[in-house]
């Protein structure tokens, strides 16, 4: 399973995370955000990352041309699209970064929201499903109703993110199997902050997950 610790802005705890098990950081590049980060910064976050660690850029409701000239910029190795991106945005992006991966988040409001996931995955190498709030457009801590997700299988991987810590990990893998996750303000001390503890807790708890 793909493990992805995401709003990582000190290089230092980047390389303590990848270290602990992480598979993919991700770099919150959308500004005016609590967890901002600059192509300076996730550079000096990437140059300490062995390069098997994926590296995802977040992006929200911004421009082809910006989100291409910052994976330029910063050797992304991938794309997570966090706002409201179409299907033929996402289907234009991949054209232009046929090698980039391309992550698209939704944020699930309703169960119709997730009926929008069949519309992405012809041109999306993975979805993430993440809370829905009306003020933040990640990092909100939130959990999604496990339980309603059961019946969800796309046709692309998918990670599971909103609301997960080392508390709570364990219950959401027992009810569902996705092909990764991602945590944020679960594994954090203040917004940016990620807490080493939580983290290797979270990785003490995961090794109890496959064992069992
Ligand atoms: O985390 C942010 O501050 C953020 C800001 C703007 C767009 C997206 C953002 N985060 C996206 C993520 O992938 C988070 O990891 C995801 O929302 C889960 O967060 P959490 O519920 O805190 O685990």
């Amino acid at each position: 399973m793909r493990i992805k610790i995401c709003g990582i802005t000190k290089p230092e705890q980047g390389k303590a995370i990848a270290s602990l098990g992480a598979t993919a950081l991700g770099f919150i590049c959308v500004p005016n955000t609590p967890r901002y980060v600059n192509p300076t910064q996730i550079r000096a976050a990437i140059a300490q990352l062995p390069a098997t660690v994926d590296r995802i850029g977040v992006f929200a409701n911004t421009t082809i041309k910006d989100i291409s000239q910052i994976v330029a910029a910063t050797k992304l190795t991938g794309v997570q699209l966090h706002g409201d991106e179409t299907p033929a945005f996402c289907h234009q992006l991949r054209s232009l970064l046929p090698d980039v991966e391309i992550v698209k988040a939704l944020r699930i409001k309703n169960t119709e929201a997730l009926e929008q996931a069949a519309n992405y995955t012809t041109y999306v190498d993975a979805l993430l499903l993440d809370a829905y709030d009306p003020q933040q457009l990640g990092g909100t801590g939130k959990t999604l109703d496990w339980n309603a997700l059961q019946q969800f299988q796309p046709s692309c991987p998918w990670f599971l993110a909103a609301g997960l810590t080392p508390d709570n990990i364990l219950a959401a893998l027992t009810q569902l199997r996705p092909h990764g996750i991602d945590l944020s303000s679960g594994v954090e001390r203040s917004p940016g902050d990620k807490d080493l503890d939580k983290v290797a807790r979270l990785f003490e708890q995961l090794r109890l997950a496959i064992a069992n």
